[in-house]
């Protein structure tokens, strides 16, 4: 069986050796001639699978995205050719929900504006919303949700309009798929009549699809309103963000919100899994195995940490702005942002740094924000 396997997918070689011989390509660059051999397809966010792209294959099995995100995938038409499709929704979603509230933390330190005062208006409530929510919610912060679908399926919990959520939060990060048409359209959600409208002093956080928000329009803004601070994960055109609007974002990064070594192996594993059901085999592969130990192993809390310490903390398990700097270096290469996508391997989430509450502290919060811990 020959599987064909993006490059930069890790822990492709521990999954999948067992069921086939592995080729790596360049998912970006991948065209027909490269997939006609191919009985297993293992994609990211960059490959378009297509009729384009499959027209010479006749023999696939199986396609497999190792991200949340379909937007890259043409669903009806694999149905209509009959191929297996699966994607590792929720895999990435706690190093979403962790890197947006780090980089949370690093804006309040940078402005002197305490993250605990702020509303944060979460815009699509699915997996990694939730997760970012979640982070919040654990640090004590008020959380407003906008999700139209959910709150028509019956998701219990509350919801508040878009308009709500622009005109009175103080920040708003947004976590919805790409869609270009139907009752609920996300590609340019935040267009220049919404980001005219956000109040002063906004922090607007996408991490979702660059095209949900319209950059030139955020381009046009910004450079009138300093006073709104922007993070962005992902930008219209990727490879190639608008030059122009990288210097005037506070954080700026290549595409990695979900780039934790456990949410990218989380996703392997979901696509390893889902392949091995559809061949009807059993699946061996335990999660744990995949993952090289942390070097931080614990740490002991002598007092409960404040806001600044707090941040200081979540740096030694990951510092975004290492990632930043990297980003403004890279970024006007013609193949930057690829490369710091593909060489990025240094990020843990929060459950590798061990806390030791030797103290009887009130730190139940940091357990509930993702740390993991121990009560001695
Ligand atoms: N930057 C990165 O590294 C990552 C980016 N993503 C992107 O983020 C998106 C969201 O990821 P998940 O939360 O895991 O997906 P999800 O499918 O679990 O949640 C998306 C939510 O958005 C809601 N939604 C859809 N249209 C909406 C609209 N017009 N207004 C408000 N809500 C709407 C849906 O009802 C759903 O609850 C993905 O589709 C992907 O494009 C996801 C993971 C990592
Ligand atoms: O899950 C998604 O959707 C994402 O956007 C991934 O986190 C990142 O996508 P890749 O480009 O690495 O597949």
């Amino acid at each position: 069986m020959k599987i064909i396997a993006d490059e930069n997918m890790p822990y492709v070689d521990a999954l999948f050796s067992g069921i086939g011989d592995i080729e790596k390509v360049n998912g970006r660059t991948l065209r027909a001639d490269a997939v006609e051999k191919a009985d297993v397809l293992l994609v990211r966010s960059v490959t378009k699978v297509n009729a384009a792209l499959l027209e010479k294959n006749t023999r696939l099995k199986f396609v497999g995205s190792a991200t949340i995100g379909t937007d890259h995938i043409d669903l009806d038409y694999l149905a209509q050719r009959g191929i297996p499709f699966a994607n590792a929704p929720g895999c990435n979603a706690t190093a979403v929900g962790e890197f947006v509230f780090i980089a949370l933390l690093e804006l309040a330190q940078r402005f002197a504006q305490p993250l605990k005062n702020k509303t944060v208006g979460i815009v699509g409530a699915g997996n990694t919303g939730t997760a970012v929510a979640k982070c919040l919610t654990a640090y004590g912060v008020n959380v407003l949700l906008h999700d139209p679908l959910l709150q028509k399926q019956g998701d219990i919990r509350e919801f508040v309009s878009l308009e709500t959520v622009i005109t009175t939060c103080d920040v708003i990060s947004l976590h919805v798929p790409m869609i270009k048409s139907g009752p609920y359209p996300t590609q340019h959600l935040f267009d220049k009549t919404r980001l005219l409208q956000l109040a002063t002093g906004t922090w607007l956080i996408n991490c979702c699809r660059g095209d949900v928000i319209d950059n030139k329009a955020l381009l046009d803004v910004k450079i009138n309103r300093p006073d709104l601070k922007l993070v962005l994960d992902v930008w219209e055109g990727e490879p190639h963000p608008l030059p122009e609007l990288v210097p005037l974002v506070e954080l700026a990064t290549p595409h990695i919100a979900g780039y934790s070594l456990e949410g990218r192996a989380r996703g392997s594993l979901m696509l390893y899994e889902a392949l091995i059901k559809t061949l009807g085999y059993s699946s061996d592969k335990p999660f744990k195995g995949l993952l090289e130990p942390h070097w931080i192993a614990r740490m002991d809390l002598h007092q409960i940490p404040n806001e600044k310490a707090l941040l200081q903390l979540v740096r030694f398990v990951y510092d975004l702005r290492d990632d930043d700097r990297m980003f403004r270096n890279q970024f006007l290469n013609v193949n930057g942002f690829d490369h710091l996508r593909k060489i990025h391997q240094h990020r843990r989430e929060l459950s590798t740094l061990t806390l030791v509450n030797s103290g009887q502290l009130d730190v139940n919060w940091l357990f509930n924000l993702g740390f993991s811990g121990i009560e001695l």
